[in-house]
């Protein structure tokens, strides 16, 4: 395969996406020349600017690389009995996210100069647009190693983390099996939401007779900072939302509550990370007919600034121990950042990466908007799942969201120079 950097400017085929030509140089520094080398932390961080996040690397992009603005989400099921099959597409879409990440369409020259009596490689709809930060993370469900049936579907039985067991069934929730579960995702995020959607329509036609599309999510607009140099954005609550994520300038908190480490159980995920998505339904209607006092005391902060309930400013810290007017707590027993604070958990933490979404009406009068909640985590069952029950059980928030979706996928390490997505696990 031809990688990126081998590429001169203006080759004979459309260079997708003017990456080598009317782009500024800056705008490419971290982009072609290192799109082969390795991906840290601190590459991530680097590549905030850039148009072309590197594809490659000891941890996948999309992780801690600073959250793009938008997102499109796809769970597939695997529909071939076959390894070799599923094997062979995994390293056919490496290739080709390797080269949509780059800016490129998935084979030279794919969409209009291929055959005029075959149908194109690339379905064209992103000529023209640049990388936009395009990353593509690939994921992989409890139900790839064993099926329903107790199977062992594709050899990989005793490969499957211990940390990879379903999510129990959280109190309230509400969860829609058409929009739940999965056997592989693929997590594209851009700032172009053409890009994001070009790439996954790409990679799920080229699937098609191994896989399926099982459900997909569009998000349009991040709820989370994973970088020091980002900005906090807003959920579709109106509150700022990623304030005390686990940002990527931690290497410390990253490798305690992120990465998954070589004593974890498995080897083969070593540098890489679990996956939790929630489509969680926010009831917006009921929501803005509450008060401003009502919301910051569900929330436990302040609307404007997002500064915690008695402080001033948003990185402030928490204190949970103030008290107010009667001996009250200034932040509420049950507000949703005491309740979601490693404070209240014994220490734990998760990266957050959301997305906001609205999907039409949900018929009866209302948006069907919400939350695409993604986490990144060490340990789903140590992490994720006490959060998620202490916030089941208590969070004033449940008034206003009801969780429709959910899905779980062990994320692998990054692909390193000769590897496709997941060979570490088909080694
Ligand atoms: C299980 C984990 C979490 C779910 C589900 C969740 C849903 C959810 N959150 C908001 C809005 C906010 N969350 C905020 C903080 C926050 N949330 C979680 C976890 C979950 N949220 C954590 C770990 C934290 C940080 C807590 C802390 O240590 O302070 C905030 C405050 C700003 C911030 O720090 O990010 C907001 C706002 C909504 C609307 C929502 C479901 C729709
Ligand atoms: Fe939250």
């Amino acid at each position: 395969m031809s990688s990126p950097d081998d590429r001169p400017a203006g080759h004979g085929g459309i260079s997708r996406r003017r990456l080598f030509g009317a782009v500024g140089a800056g705008a490419v520094a971290v982009g072609a020349g290192a799109a082969l080398g390795r991906l840290t932390a601190p590459d991530a961080v680097a590549a905030e600017h850039s148009e072309v996040v590197p594809f490659r690397g000891g941890v996948q992009a999309g992780i801690v690389t600073p959250a793009q603005d938008r997102m499109h989400f796809a769970a597939f099921d695997v529909t071939t009995e076959s390894r070799d099959e599923l094997v062979a597409l995994l390293k056919k879409w490496t290739q080709m996210a390797e080269r949509m990440t780059a800016g490129l369409e998935t084979t030279e020259g794919g969409a209009v100069d291929g055959a005029e009596y075959r149908p194109p490689d690339d379905t064209g709809e992103a000529l023209d647009l640049d990388a936009c930060q395009l990353t593509l993370t690939i994921g992989f469900g409890p139900s790839l190693f064993v099926g329903a049936d107790g199977a062992d579907r594709f050899g990989i039985a005793d490969k499957r983390p211990a940390q990879l067991a379903d999510l129990p069934k959280f109190t309230g929730d509400a969860l829609d099996p058409a929009r739940s579960g999965g056997d592989i995702c693929i997590q594209a995020c851009a700032n172009d939401p053409q890009v994001a959607v070009h790439a996954i329509r790409n990679l799920a036609r080229v699937g098609f007779g191994t896989v399926a599309l099982k459900w997909s999510q569009l998000g349009f607009g991040r709820t989370s900072s994973t970088s020091t140099s980002q900005t906090t954005p807003r959920n579709l609550f109106g509150f700022k939302d990623g304030t005390r994520n686990v940002k990527a300038e931690e290497p410390a908190a990253l490798a305690e509550h992120v990465w998954a480490a070589p004593l974890d159980g498995q080897l083969w995920m070593a540098g890489g990370s679990y996956l939790v998505a929630r489509r969680i339904r926010m009831l917006i209607e009921p929501w803005d007919r509450t008060t401003l006092h009502e919301q910051e005391r569900v929330i436990g902060r302040s609307k404007g600034s997002g500064a915690p309930l008695g402080e001033r400013d948003e990185f402030d810290p928490l204190e949970f121990e103030a008290k107010g007017a009667g001996g009250k707590p200034v932040i509420d027993e049950d507000a949703h950042v005491r309740l979601a604070s490693a404070e209240a958990l014994g220490g734990i933490q998760i990266l957050r990466r959301g997305y906001n979404f609205t999907d039409g009406s949900d018929g009866f009068g209302h948006l069907d908007a919400g939350l695409f909640f993604i986490a990144y985590c060490r340990d789903p069952q140590a992490q994720f799942v006490p959060m998620q029950q202490n916030l089941a059980r208590n969070d004033a928030l449940n008034e206003y969201i009801k969780h429709v979706g959910s899905a779980v996928f062990a994320v692998p390490p990054g692909v390193g120079d000769d590897g496709y997505w997941g060979s570490t696990l088909f080694a």
